[in-house]
């Protein structure tokens, strides 16, 4: 307790009396309490916050104790949130940490929840999440601390609705992706067979992902190889007797016998009967199960060194070995197994002191530990799992990617990795450093405060980067983006009960006097547009628009900025008489938009939006105002595309493009 009084005897001198005040009763909301988040939940105790609320949707894993230190080993399995805050409550007398184990997506989250905070503070580890949470700040005008760290590197960025610019003003670079012919048909790197394995194997022996004809469509679109792209289509539906006898509990070691086949034999011979492909690049090796198991297999092909890596690992210098079916010594010539690691002694069966994960494997240790995680998945398979994805930290998993990219490789010529690399590579995982998140931690208080000081002019945007001479660069923070599709829209909000409310009276209520002629949006979804107005006497409810979730009000003409009304729930005392939803009094007048700095005749970029949902509504980007070009007029608007095909006129989106049976509707 003294201790306590203490730290608050000198936090009071540093905030000044003032603020030190007003921290004990301001609301924050951290969301993720992982690396970063730990860190800065015993920061902001310790500060003198005197009001959390954490939220995470995890549970603690073996993995996170290294550098979560609010956890211990008996907490794994329990939720980060709740075992963050017992830990941290005691740290100060006086806070009230509320510990949420849910997703920050879930619709009870909804706009007026978060309205309810004086500050959010993201801690997160995934673009999905950030992105949310960054619109639901600008909706509820709540500010924004958001973070991240990578490795040594780190950043802080203070976002505040219409001062500076918010997390999506800035299109985010996308994850690097391969081309599908690389990954299906030609690698040439480790990561090539890896990403296969999680991506696409997994996806069609565990996973709901039957045929992949969407991925192969867009593929042939892009101008991949057409013979290849036919090829791949057929090893595709090829797998339904594999996926159907991983199922049936009848099989055991004859599923992975017979998954190995169709993989790594049949699908082989299949792209080596396209001579074709193999004319500029060495072609892949079958490999023979039954060889590979007694150790009579013999593959006399060139382990390449490999190119160097896109993932940031060092290259390896491969010598050209010859590789056998047993691991390195006992081979009939051959030298050994890829040298790479000679010298780490983190090798083969030899190594007596390596780690059992950082042990390169032999063929045939491939073999079985494909053989075991396919078993271990099916049984999972069998006892309920509807589909198994990837995951980094479920072994079967992990084992079942380790093996099978490993035997990929090898009929390719490549490298082989250990189940440790191969965790790295395929979780993405740079390895995370506990003093960053510090470091990190340590900034988010700093604006924070600059924050609730209302000291703007003090935020900045703060970089922690691997240069010992300037770790920390400090920027001074841009206003928004004009066109950003996030943060210039207006913001409302209507409670309602979405069971008893319709579209029509939503957008009605909203334009109120207003005789502008708008488009109306879930997300990507068209509910309604001036000449489509069917789904107005439809309510919320049965055009999925829930609490939680935006009508998008986007003005035909692009002159006014789009209105995003937020979906709230009814307070509990409202009269069961009165109109089952409550529009915002006044109406929101949404300021006249800017104009893009280039006028181009395509339709602005929405890039910024969210992504789409899984629902059958005619699905569109939120144009403002699909351009009426001379050129294009008579088909850019979707609602004129969409009562073209209502008369059963189908509309070619290039002039080679096919009739399909499925597109002539049959009429009476
Ligand atoms: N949508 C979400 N809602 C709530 N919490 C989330 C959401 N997305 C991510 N998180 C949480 O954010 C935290 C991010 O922390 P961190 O980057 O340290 O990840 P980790 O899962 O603890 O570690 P690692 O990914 O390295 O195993 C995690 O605890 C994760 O559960
Ligand atoms: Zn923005």
């Amino acid at each position: 307790m003294s201790t306590a009084k203490g730290r608050t005897t000198h936090a009071k001198v540093i905030l000044g009396p003032e603020l030190h005040e007003r921290l004990s009763k301001t609301k924050v909301l951290l969301v993720g309490a992982g690396g970063i988040g730990c860190e800065l939940l015993k920061n902001i105790v310790l500060t003198g916050f005197g009001s959390i609320t954490l939220l995470d949707l995890d549970t603690i894993d073996l993995s996170n104790l290294n550098r979560q230190f609010l956890f211990r080993k008996k907490d794994v399995k329990q939720s980060k949130a709740l075992v963050a805050a017992q830990t941290a409550a005691p740290f100060n007398p006086n806070v009230k940490i509320t510990p949420i184990y849910a997703n920050i997506k879930e619709p009870q989250f909804d706009v007026q929840w978060f309205s309810e905070f004086d500050i959010v503070l993201n801690a997160l580890d995934n673009l999905d999440a950030r992105r949310h949470v960054n619109m639901m700040c600008m909706a509820a005008q709540v500010p924004l601390v958001e973070s991240g760290t990578a490795g040594y590197l780190g950043q802080v960025q203070p976002l505040v609705k219409d001062l500076t610019e918010c997390f999506d003003c800035i299109p985010k670079p996308t994850p690097k992706t391969f081309p599908v012919c690389t990954i299906r048909s030609t690698p040439s790197q480790p990561i090539h067979c890896i990403v296969w394995s999680k991506s696409y194997l997994m996806g069609q022996l565990f996973g709901e992902d039957e045929d992949a004809t969407d991925e192969l469509d867009e593929a042939e679109k892009q101008g991949e190889n057409a013979q290849e792209i036919a090829a791949l289509r057929k090893e595709a539906q090829a797998f339904s007797a594999v996926r159907q006898a991983l199922r049936s509990s009848s099989s055991k070691d004859s599923t992975a016998k017979m998954a190995f086949q169709k993989v790594f034999d049949s699908d082989i011979r299949n792209l080596l009967s396209m001579a074709d492909m193999w004319r500029h690049r060495a072609p892949p090796t079958p490999l023979n199960f039954d060889q590979i198991m007694d150790g009579s297999f013999v593959m006399k092909r060139v382990v390449s060194a490999p190119e160097p890596s896109a993932n940031g690992h060092p290259p390896h210098g491969a010598a050209p070995v010859l590789v056998n079916g047993q691991s390195g010594k006992s081979g009939s010539n051959s030298k050994a197994e890829s040298s790479t690691n000679s010298n780490s002694g983190a090798e083969g069966s030899s190594s007596k002191v390596a780690l059992k994960d950082q042990k390169k494997l032999s063929l045939k240790e491939n073999l079985e530990l494909f053989v075991s995680s396919t078993n271990r998945l099916a049984a999972r398979l069998q006892a309920g799992e509807e589909t198994i994805p990837f995951d980094k930290d479920d072994d079967d998993t992990l084992d079942f990617v380790t093996a099978s990219s490993n035997l990929r490789s090898a009929a390719y010529g490549i490298e082989e990795k250990t189940r440790w690399e191969v965790k790295e590579m395929a979780g993405n995982i740079i390895p995370a450093i506990a003093t960053t998140n510090a470091i990190v931690s340590g900034l988010i208080v700093l604006q924070a405060l600059h924050l609730l000081r209302k000291s703007y002019d003090k935020l900045r945007s703060v970089h922690l980067q691997f240069k010992p001479s300037v770790p920390l660069s400090a920027t001074t923070l841009s206003g928004p983006n004009p066109q950003c599709g996030i943060c210039r829209d207006t913001y409302t909000s209507v409670l309602c009960d979405p069971a008893r409310t319709t579209l029509g009276e939503v957008v009605r209520g909203i334009l109120g006097e207003s005789e502008r002629e708008v488009s109306v949006y879930e997300d990507k979804r068209v509910l309604a547009d001036p000449d489509w107005d069917d789904n107005n006497e439809r309510t919320l409810e049965s055009l999925n628009v829930t609490r939680g979730k935006f009508l998008m009000i986007v003005d035909e003409d692009g002159e006014v900025a789009t209105i995003a009304a937020a979906i709230g729930a009814l307070p509990p005392n409202h009269p069961v008489d009165a109109p089952a939803f409550i529009l915002p009094d006044p109406v929101p007048e949404p300021p006249k938009k800017a104009k893009p700095a280039v006028i181009i005749s395509t339709p602005p970029k929405t890039s910024l939006k969210r992504s789409a949902p899984d629902d059958d509504i005619l699905e569109l980007e939120p144009t403002a105002k699909r351009q009426k070009s001379a050129m294009n007029q008579d088909i850019s608007s979707p609602s004129k595309k969409r009562r073209l095909e209502e008369d059963g006129l189908i509309i070619m989106e290039t002039a080679d493009e096919k009739l399909e049976d499925d597109d002539v509707i049959v009429i009476d």
